[in-house]
């Protein structure tokens, strides 16, 4: 597939699956802002302990990592599972062996919730990301403040230099950045920023296809010192095995965990053995 052109501005488009979900959480946004001003996500930050250690917890050499997310719904899918106590399911993703645990907060279409994110911390000792689709400071204030240790940053959604300033608060924040990219130029961005944690993401968020072989294009690209994360479409011990033999520490895995017809402990053991080395 060809290298996507950034959109010249001013140049009217067809709004992709990622613009339309971005609209709708900067509306959300507006939302839970006039709530809950930054200064009260300030105090509730500086009360707490410090993030996890995520490098350590997704880097180890027994293994590729899981790291298991609480998806409720998606725009590819639609609905996947009602998933009615997410902290019970956190509670299995640990027992199976779960590296991390990742939270969809976003609303209309994954029908997540900063509530998800808050029962699921409450529930694990394990590194928590927040996934959904952050643009601005505040979602990484919110992120820290409902107990997030590390926070998706979606390359395709944020110019360079807001890229590189959301990564500046991160840090700021304690929180790691997981920066996802789908192509090489993405790849560039992401470590022109500093990414120290990347995701590959096999799935075009403008499209919404998935293409397994983009991860072991990507990950080709990646420093040794960079994790590497294999995002999207991993569906069963095969395509774990396959993203482990292209130099994968991690895999962020959703659908197959919350509909596997064995549920998420056995899902998990059957995943983490596909990934010993
Ligand atoms: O899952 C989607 O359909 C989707 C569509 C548009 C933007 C993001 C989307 N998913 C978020 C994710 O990154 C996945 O939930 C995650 O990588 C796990 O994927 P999977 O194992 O394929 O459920």
């Amino acid at each position: 597939m060809p290298p996507r052109t950034p959109t010249t501005p001013g140049t009217p488009t067809t709004p992709t699956v990622l613009d339309r979900i971005v609209t709708g959480v900067r509306e959300d946004l507006a939302v839970r802002r006039r709530a809950v001003p930054e200064a009260a996500l300030r105090d509730r930050v500086a009360a707490l302990p410090p993030a996890r250690d995520v490098v350590a917890a997704l880097r180890r050499p027994t293994g590729v990592q899981v790291v298991a997310e609480v998806k409720r719904a998606s725009p590819s899918k639609g609905a996947l599972a009602p998933i009615a106590d997410p902290a019970a399911l956190a509670g299995a993703y640990g027992d199976g062996g779960a590296a991390a645990v990742s939270v969809l907060t976003e609303e209309r279409r994954f029908r997540g919730s900063l509530d998800d994110l808050d029962a699921v911390r409450a529930r694990v000792e394990l590194p928590v990301l927040r996934k959904d689709f952050i643009v601005t400071h505040y979602q990484l204030w919110e992120a820290r403040a409902h107990g997030a240790d590390l926070a998706l940053l979606i390359v395709a959604a944020l110019p360079q230099p807001e890229l590189v300033a959301l990564m500046a608060t991160a840090a700021e924040l304690g929180l790691t950045a997981l920066v996802e990219v789908h192509d090489e130029a993405e790849t560039e961005r992401a470590l022109a920023a500093g990414a120290r944690v990347v995701g590959v993401n096999a799935r075009d968020l403008r499209t919404l296809e998935i293409d397994r072989s983009v991860f072991g294009r990507l990950a080709a690209l990646l420093p040794e010192d960079v994790v590497r994360i294999a995002e999207s479409g991993i569906r069963g011990p095969a395509d774990v095995a396959a993203v482990a033999a292209r130099g994968a520490d991690a895999v962020l895995v959703g659908e197959a965990l919350v509909t596997g017809a064995d549920g998420p402990r056995r899902t998990l053991a059957a995943l983490r053995a596909a990934g010993r080395r």
